[in-house]
Protein backbone atom coordinates (compact mmCIF):
# COMPACT_ATOMS: atom_id res chain seq x y z
CA UNK A 1 0.00 0.00 0.00
CA UNK A 2 0.86 3.37 -0.90
CA UNK A 3 2.32 5.65 1.90
CA UNK A 4 0.39 8.74 0.88
CA UNK A 5 -2.16 8.19 -1.79
CA UNK A 6 -4.14 10.88 -4.09
CA UNK A 7 -7.19 9.59 -5.33
CA UNK A 8 -9.58 10.89 -7.43
CA UNK A 9 -8.16 14.72 -6.45
CA UNK A 10 -9.97 17.48 -8.03
CA UNK A 11 -10.23 20.82 -7.19
CA UNK A 12 -12.05 23.89 -9.53
CA UNK A 13 -11.46 27.41 -9.00
CA UNK A 14 -14.86 28.99 -11.10
CA UNK A 15 -14.74 28.12 -14.31
CA UNK A 16 -10.99 26.40 -14.25
CA UNK A 17 -10.31 23.01 -13.22
CA UNK A 18 -6.81 23.41 -11.95
CA UNK A 19 -6.98 19.64 -10.91
CA UNK A 20 -9.01 16.91 -12.42
CA UNK A 21 -8.87 13.25 -11.23
CA UNK A 22 -5.45 13.01 -9.77
CA UNK A 23 -4.47 9.58 -8.42
CA UNK A 24 -1.22 9.08 -7.07
CA UNK A 25 0.18 6.75 -5.09
CA UNK A 26 3.22 7.86 -3.32
CA UNK A 27 5.74 5.63 -1.91
CA UNK A 28 7.20 5.73 2.10
CA UNK A 29 10.77 7.37 1.53
CA UNK A 30 10.06 8.48 -2.07
CA UNK A 31 11.02 11.56 -3.94
CA UNK A 32 8.32 12.87 -6.25
CA UNK A 33 8.56 15.21 -8.37
CA UNK A 34 4.74 17.26 -10.15
CA UNK A 35 6.59 18.44 -13.32
CA UNK A 36 5.23 20.17 -15.70
CA UNK A 37 4.14 24.05 -17.36
CA UNK A 38 3.39 27.17 -15.38
CA UNK A 39 -0.66 26.74 -14.25
CA UNK A 40 -0.82 22.84 -14.91
CA UNK A 41 -2.36 22.41 -11.04
CA UNK A 42 1.19 21.21 -9.32
CA UNK A 43 1.31 23.59 -6.67
CA UNK A 44 -2.56 23.63 -6.18
CA UNK A 45 -1.89 19.32 -5.30
CA UNK A 46 0.80 20.80 -3.13
CA UNK A 47 -1.24 22.86 -1.10
CA UNK A 48 -4.15 19.94 -0.75
CA UNK A 49 -1.99 17.67 0.75
CA UNK A 50 -0.61 20.31 2.85
CA UNK A 51 -4.47 21.30 3.64
CA UNK A 52 -4.10 25.12 2.71
CA UNK A 53 -7.07 24.27 0.08
CA UNK A 54 -10.03 21.56 0.33
CA UNK A 55 -10.48 19.57 -2.77
CA UNK A 56 -13.81 19.58 -4.30
CA UNK A 57 -13.62 15.52 -5.14
CA UNK A 58 -11.46 12.95 -3.85
CA UNK A 59 -9.54 11.76 -1.26
CA UNK A 60 -5.84 11.91 0.69
CA UNK A 61 -4.62 9.43 2.43
CA UNK A 62 -1.51 9.03 4.85
CA UNK A 63 -0.37 5.82 6.16
CA UNK A 64 -3.85 4.70 5.68
CA UNK A 65 -5.54 7.32 7.52
CA UNK A 66 -8.08 9.61 5.56
CA UNK A 67 -6.55 12.82 5.63
CA UNK A 68 -9.10 15.00 3.12
CA UNK A 69 -10.49 16.94 5.71
CA UNK A 70 -8.21 17.33 8.55
CA UNK A 71 -6.60 21.02 9.32
CA UNK A 72 -3.59 22.09 7.97
CA UNK A 73 -1.86 22.42 11.48
CA UNK A 74 -2.89 18.74 12.61
CA UNK A 75 -1.18 17.19 9.39
CA UNK A 76 2.50 16.33 10.02
CA UNK A 77 3.70 17.63 6.61
CA UNK A 78 6.65 20.20 6.35
CA UNK A 79 6.89 22.95 3.89
CA UNK A 80 9.09 24.70 1.92
CA UNK A 81 8.34 27.19 -0.25
CA UNK A 82 9.78 29.73 -3.23
CA UNK A 83 10.41 32.81 -1.65
CA UNK A 84 12.06 31.24 1.95
CA UNK A 85 9.40 32.94 4.15
CA UNK A 86 11.53 32.90 7.27
CA UNK A 87 10.71 35.67 9.72
CA UNK A 88 12.74 38.44 9.20
CA UNK A 89 13.60 39.69 12.68
CA UNK A 90 14.74 36.26 13.88
CA UNK A 91 17.82 34.62 13.44
CA UNK A 92 18.50 31.47 11.69
CA UNK A 93 18.34 29.80 14.76
CA UNK A 94 14.76 31.00 16.08
CA UNK A 95 13.65 30.60 12.46
CA UNK A 96 14.39 26.64 12.90
CA UNK A 97 13.34 26.43 16.42
CA UNK A 98 9.77 28.12 16.12
CA UNK A 99 8.05 25.20 15.33
CA UNK A 100 9.16 23.44 18.22
CA UNK A 101 8.62 26.11 20.45
CA UNK A 102 4.97 25.94 19.29
CA UNK A 103 4.51 22.55 20.24
CA UNK A 104 5.82 23.02 23.59
CA UNK A 105 9.31 20.83 23.42
CA UNK A 106 11.53 20.99 26.27
CA UNK A 107 14.40 24.09 25.66
CA UNK A 108 17.23 21.61 25.94
CA UNK A 109 16.15 19.22 23.34
CA UNK A 110 15.28 22.61 21.05
CA UNK A 111 18.81 23.85 21.49
CA UNK A 112 20.02 20.42 20.45
CA UNK A 113 17.82 19.61 17.90
CA UNK A 114 18.68 22.89 16.07
CA UNK A 115 22.32 22.51 16.17
CA UNK A 116 21.91 18.89 14.71
CA UNK A 117 19.48 20.73 11.61
CA UNK A 118 22.10 23.68 11.56
CA UNK A 119 24.83 20.96 11.00
CA UNK A 120 22.60 18.99 8.30
CA UNK A 121 22.28 21.65 5.99
CA UNK A 122 25.46 22.89 6.50
CA UNK A 123 25.38 25.95 7.78
CA UNK A 124 26.70 25.20 11.29
CA UNK A 125 28.23 28.43 12.12
CA UNK A 126 25.41 30.72 10.91
CA UNK A 127 22.77 29.80 13.64
CA UNK A 128 22.79 33.84 14.88
CA UNK A 129 22.99 35.38 11.96
CA UNK A 130 19.48 36.89 10.67
CA UNK A 131 17.93 36.48 7.46
CA UNK A 132 19.30 39.77 5.97
CA UNK A 133 22.89 38.59 6.45
CA UNK A 134 22.57 34.59 4.83
CA UNK A 135 22.63 34.83 0.73
CA UNK A 136 19.55 33.28 -1.10
CA UNK A 137 20.56 29.67 -0.71
CA UNK A 138 21.70 29.92 2.95
CA UNK A 139 18.61 31.49 3.92
CA UNK A 140 16.88 28.39 1.80
CA UNK A 141 18.73 25.87 3.91
CA UNK A 142 17.14 27.37 6.99
CA UNK A 143 13.62 27.39 5.43
CA UNK A 144 14.74 23.29 4.92
CA UNK A 145 15.80 23.01 8.52
CA UNK A 146 12.55 24.63 9.39
CA UNK A 147 10.75 22.65 7.81
CA UNK A 148 12.02 19.54 8.56
CA UNK A 149 12.54 20.53 12.70
CA UNK A 150 8.75 19.28 13.07
CA UNK A 151 9.91 15.98 11.97
CA UNK A 152 6.94 15.87 9.14
CA UNK A 153 6.12 12.36 7.53
CA UNK A 154 6.47 14.44 4.42
CA UNK A 155 8.28 17.15 3.15
CA UNK A 156 6.26 19.48 0.49
CA UNK A 157 8.40 21.52 -1.35
CA UNK A 158 7.35 24.37 -3.83
CA UNK A 159 9.64 25.26 -6.28
CA UNK A 160 12.21 25.93 -3.69
CA UNK A 161 14.73 26.56 -6.12
CA UNK A 162 13.50 29.06 -8.73
CA UNK A 163 14.72 32.06 -6.82
CA UNK A 164 18.21 31.36 -6.85
CA UNK A 165 21.19 31.39 -9.35
CA UNK A 166 21.84 29.23 -11.40
CA UNK A 167 25.24 26.83 -10.12
CA UNK A 168 23.43 27.46 -6.19
CA UNK A 169 20.31 25.98 -7.86
CA UNK A 170 22.79 23.05 -8.88
CA UNK A 171 24.12 22.24 -5.36
CA UNK A 172 21.06 23.41 -3.08
CA UNK A 173 19.40 20.33 -5.35
CA UNK A 174 22.32 17.89 -4.95
CA UNK A 175 21.56 19.09 -0.71
CA UNK A 176 18.27 18.74 -0.98
CA UNK A 177 18.59 15.10 -2.48
CA UNK A 178 21.27 14.26 0.04
CA UNK A 179 19.30 15.21 3.11
CA UNK A 180 16.16 13.61 1.86
CA UNK A 181 17.69 10.77 1.19
CA UNK A 182 19.72 10.38 5.08
CA UNK A 183 16.52 11.03 6.10
CA UNK A 184 14.31 8.81 4.48
CA UNK A 185 12.03 10.97 4.11
CA UNK A 186 8.93 11.00 1.72
CA UNK A 187 9.01 14.37 -0.25
CA UNK A 188 6.85 16.41 -3.04
CA UNK A 189 8.93 18.54 -5.24
CA UNK A 190 7.19 20.83 -7.69
CA UNK A 191 9.16 22.16 -10.32
CA UNK A 192 8.48 23.35 -14.27
CA UNK A 193 12.32 22.81 -14.69
CA UNK A 194 12.79 19.54 -16.34
CA UNK A 195 16.93 19.13 -15.46
CA UNK A 196 16.01 19.58 -11.91
CA UNK A 197 13.48 17.03 -12.38
CA UNK A 198 15.35 14.23 -13.86
CA UNK A 199 18.26 15.11 -11.58
CA UNK A 200 16.54 14.67 -8.53
CA UNK A 201 14.21 12.41 -8.47
CA UNK A 202 12.86 8.83 -8.14
CA UNK A 203 9.45 9.40 -10.05
CA UNK A 204 8.28 12.55 -12.01
CA UNK A 205 4.63 12.50 -12.22
CA UNK A 206 4.71 14.49 -15.75
CA UNK A 207 1.66 17.05 -15.45
CA UNK A 208 -0.29 18.73 -18.20
CA UNK A 209 -3.58 20.99 -17.63
CA UNK A 210 -4.78 19.43 -14.39
CA UNK A 211 -3.84 16.41 -15.47
CA UNK A 212 -1.03 13.42 -14.84
CA UNK A 213 0.43 12.68 -18.22
CA UNK A 214 3.09 10.14 -17.23
CA UNK A 215 4.32 8.82 -13.46
CA UNK A 216 7.70 7.19 -14.49
CA UNK A 217 11.03 6.96 -13.48
CA UNK A 218 13.49 9.90 -14.73
CA UNK A 219 15.18 7.73 -17.21
CA UNK A 220 12.21 5.86 -18.56
CA UNK A 221 10.22 9.49 -19.01
CA UNK A 222 13.20 10.83 -20.79
CA UNK A 223 13.96 7.15 -23.29
CA UNK A 224 10.11 6.48 -23.36
CA UNK A 225 7.89 8.88 -23.04
CA UNK A 226 4.16 8.18 -23.48
CA UNK A 227 2.85 11.11 -25.15
CA UNK A 228 3.50 13.91 -26.96
CA UNK A 229 3.54 16.14 -24.34
CA UNK A 230 6.24 14.51 -22.21
CA UNK A 231 8.54 14.12 -24.92
CA UNK A 232 8.15 17.70 -25.73
CA UNK A 233 8.44 19.10 -22.40
CA UNK A 234 11.39 16.64 -20.79
CA UNK A 235 14.63 16.92 -22.61
CA UNK A 236 15.61 18.42 -26.14
CA UNK A 237 13.70 16.49 -29.38
CA UNK A 238 13.28 16.53 -33.28
CA UNK A 239 9.81 16.28 -33.86
CA UNK A 240 8.39 15.23 -37.18
CA UNK A 241 4.37 15.27 -37.99
CA UNK A 242 4.03 11.81 -40.36
CA UNK A 243 1.83 9.25 -40.85
CA UNK A 244 2.69 5.65 -40.18
CA UNK A 245 2.13 3.94 -43.38
CA UNK A 246 3.16 0.37 -42.22
CA UNK A 247 2.74 -0.23 -38.66
CA UNK A 248 4.10 -4.04 -39.16
CA UNK A 249 6.43 -2.64 -41.61
CA UNK A 250 7.52 0.37 -38.95
CA UNK A 251 7.42 2.55 -41.88
CA UNK A 252 6.70 6.65 -41.11
CA UNK A 253 6.37 9.04 -43.76
CA UNK A 254 6.30 12.87 -43.56
CA UNK A 255 6.10 15.87 -45.92
CA UNK A 256 9.72 15.31 -46.79
CA UNK A 257 11.18 12.27 -45.32
CA UNK A 258 10.63 8.58 -44.94
CA UNK A 259 11.38 7.14 -41.63
CA UNK A 260 12.39 3.82 -40.76
CA UNK A 261 10.88 2.77 -36.98
CA UNK A 262 10.68 -0.32 -35.01
CA UNK A 263 7.17 -2.22 -35.60
CA UNK A 264 4.37 -0.41 -33.88
CA UNK A 265 2.04 -3.08 -32.44
CA UNK A 266 -0.05 -0.58 -30.77
CA UNK A 267 -0.43 2.02 -33.52
CA UNK A 268 -2.90 1.56 -36.77
CA UNK A 269 -1.68 1.69 -40.49
CA UNK A 270 -2.49 5.54 -41.36
CA UNK A 271 -2.66 6.99 -38.12
CA UNK A 272 -1.27 10.35 -37.75
CA UNK A 273 1.83 10.29 -35.10
CA UNK A 274 4.62 12.82 -34.05
CA UNK A 275 8.00 10.85 -34.29
CA UNK A 276 10.74 12.08 -31.87
CA UNK A 277 14.17 11.31 -31.66
CA UNK A 278 16.72 12.70 -29.21
CA UNK A 279 19.66 14.48 -30.53
CA UNK A 280 22.47 12.51 -28.91
CA UNK A 281 20.70 9.44 -31.08
CA UNK A 282 21.89 11.28 -34.58
CA UNK A 283 25.28 10.91 -35.74
CA UNK A 284 26.81 12.68 -38.45
CA UNK A 285 29.00 12.21 -40.95
CA UNK A 286 30.74 13.78 -44.16
CA UNK A 287 28.65 13.92 -46.88
CA UNK A 288 30.94 12.06 -48.97
CA UNK A 289 30.79 9.45 -45.87
CA UNK A 290 27.60 7.71 -46.50
CA UNK A 291 24.29 7.23 -44.44
CA UNK A 292 26.74 5.46 -41.53
CA UNK A 293 24.21 1.19 -42.26
CA UNK A 294 23.86 0.17 -38.79
CA UNK A 295 24.88 -3.60 -38.33
CA UNK A 296 21.50 -4.55 -37.00
CA UNK A 297 18.95 -2.41 -39.24
CA UNK A 298 18.79 0.36 -41.80
CA UNK A 299 19.51 3.58 -40.54
CA UNK A 300 17.96 6.93 -41.12
CA UNK A 301 19.89 8.90 -43.21
CA UNK A 302 19.14 12.53 -44.09
CA UNK A 303 21.23 14.95 -46.11
CA UNK A 304 21.75 18.59 -44.70
CA UNK A 305 23.60 21.72 -44.15
CA UNK A 306 25.17 22.88 -40.91
CA UNK A 307 23.75 26.10 -39.61
CA UNK A 308 24.46 26.44 -36.33
CA UNK A 309 27.91 24.43 -33.91
CA UNK A 310 27.69 25.40 -30.67
CA UNK A 311 30.23 23.89 -28.27
CA UNK A 312 28.80 22.99 -25.08
CA UNK A 313 31.85 21.66 -23.45
CA UNK A 314 31.55 17.31 -23.33
CA UNK A 315 29.39 17.70 -26.61
CA UNK A 316 28.44 19.84 -29.75
CA UNK A 317 25.41 20.66 -30.80
CA UNK A 318 25.11 21.17 -34.33
CA UNK A 319 21.67 22.73 -36.08
CA UNK A 320 21.51 21.57 -39.69
CA UNK A 321 18.73 22.29 -42.23
CA UNK A 322 17.82 19.25 -43.92
CA UNK A 323 14.72 21.17 -46.17
CA UNK A 324 13.54 24.63 -46.18
CA UNK A 325 10.98 24.20 -43.09
CA UNK A 326 12.84 21.37 -40.91
CA UNK A 327 15.87 21.56 -39.13
CA UNK A 328 17.29 18.77 -36.88
CA UNK A 329 19.33 18.51 -33.73
CA UNK A 330 22.94 16.52 -33.56
CA UNK A 331 24.95 16.33 -29.94
CA UNK A 332 28.23 14.85 -30.86
CA UNK A 333 30.92 13.99 -28.68
CA UNK A 334 33.42 17.30 -29.09
CA UNK A 335 36.24 15.06 -29.97
CA UNK A 336 34.08 14.37 -33.17
CA UNK A 337 32.29 17.57 -33.61
CA UNK A 338 35.61 18.69 -34.08
CA UNK A 339 35.91 18.06 -37.42
CA UNK A 340 32.76 19.67 -38.31
CA UNK A 341 32.32 23.41 -39.58
CA UNK A 342 29.38 25.58 -40.65
CA UNK A 343 28.22 25.69 -43.77
CA UNK A 344 29.52 21.81 -44.32
CA UNK A 345 27.60 19.54 -46.37
CA UNK A 346 26.57 16.34 -44.42
CA UNK A 347 24.83 13.56 -43.67
CA UNK A 348 22.70 12.26 -40.60
CA UNK A 349 21.93 8.97 -39.42
CA UNK A 350 19.79 7.65 -36.54
CA UNK A 351 18.37 4.10 -35.72
CA UNK A 352 14.73 2.76 -36.22
CA UNK A 353 15.24 2.13 -32.31
CA UNK A 354 15.74 5.44 -32.03
CA UNK A 355 12.82 6.87 -33.04
CA UNK A 356 9.64 7.40 -30.55
CA UNK A 357 6.35 7.16 -32.44
CA UNK A 358 3.18 8.74 -30.23
CA UNK A 359 0.02 9.00 -31.59
CA UNK A 360 -0.96 12.46 -32.50
CA UNK A 361 -4.65 14.09 -32.14
CA UNK A 362 -6.04 17.12 -31.65
CA UNK A 363 -5.32 16.57 -27.54
CA UNK A 364 -2.52 15.68 -28.05
CA UNK A 365 -1.70 18.68 -30.82
CA UNK A 366 -2.62 21.40 -28.44
CA UNK A 367 -0.60 19.84 -25.39
CA UNK A 368 2.44 19.95 -27.54
CA UNK A 369 2.07 23.64 -28.27
CA UNK A 370 1.67 24.29 -24.30
CA UNK A 371 5.06 22.19 -23.85
CA UNK A 372 6.68 23.89 -26.13
CA UNK A 373 6.20 27.53 -25.30
CA UNK A 374 6.73 26.66 -21.76
CA UNK A 375 9.75 23.79 -22.04
CA UNK A 376 12.56 24.99 -20.23
N1 LIG B 1 -6.92 30.69 -5.61
C1 LIG B 1 -7.16 30.56 -6.92
N2 LIG B 1 -8.23 31.17 -7.48
C2 LIG B 1 -8.51 31.02 -8.79
N3 LIG B 1 -7.76 30.29 -9.66
C3 LIG B 1 -6.69 29.66 -9.16
C4 LIG B 1 -6.31 29.77 -7.77
N4 LIG B 1 -5.19 29.05 -7.57
C5 LIG B 1 -4.87 28.51 -8.76
N5 LIG B 1 -5.75 28.87 -9.71
C6 LIG B 1 -5.72 28.44 -11.13
O1 LIG B 1 -5.62 27.04 -11.15
C7 LIG B 1 -4.73 26.61 -12.17
C8 LIG B 1 -3.58 25.83 -11.57
O2 LIG B 1 -2.78 26.69 -10.77
P1 LIG B 1 -1.49 26.19 -9.98
O3 LIG B 1 -0.94 27.36 -9.22
O4 LIG B 1 -1.81 24.97 -9.22
O5 LIG B 1 -0.52 25.83 -11.18
P2 LIG B 1 1.04 25.56 -11.16
O6 LIG B 1 1.25 24.40 -12.07
O7 LIG B 1 1.53 25.41 -9.77
O8 LIG B 1 1.61 26.86 -11.83
P3 LIG B 1 2.86 27.78 -11.41
O9 LIG B 1 4.07 26.97 -11.74
O10 LIG B 1 2.68 28.98 -12.26
O11 LIG B 1 2.68 28.04 -9.93
C9 LIG B 1 -4.29 27.89 -12.90
O12 LIG B 1 -5.13 28.07 -14.01
C10 LIG B 1 -4.54 28.96 -11.86
O13 LIG B 1 -4.78 30.20 -12.48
Amino acid sequence: MAFLELKGLTKRFGQVTAVDQIALPINQGEFLTLLGPSGCGKTTILRMVAGFEMPDEGSILLDGDDITHRPASKRPMGMVFQSYALFPHMTAEQNIAFGMEVKKQPREQIKKRCAELLELVGLGEMGKRYPHQLSGGQQQRIALARALAVEPKVLLLDEPLSALDAKVRVSLRNEIRRIQQQLKMTAIYVTHDQEEALAVSDRIAVMAKGKIEQLDHPEEIYVNPHTVFAATFVGTSNQFNGVLESAAQGLCKSANQTFHVLAQSRLRDNERVLIVVRPEEVSLHAAEEGPGMQANGVANSIAGVIELRTFLGPFTRFHVKIDDSSTLIADVPSQQGRGFAMGQQVRLSFRPEACQVLPLDAREEELEKIANADAV
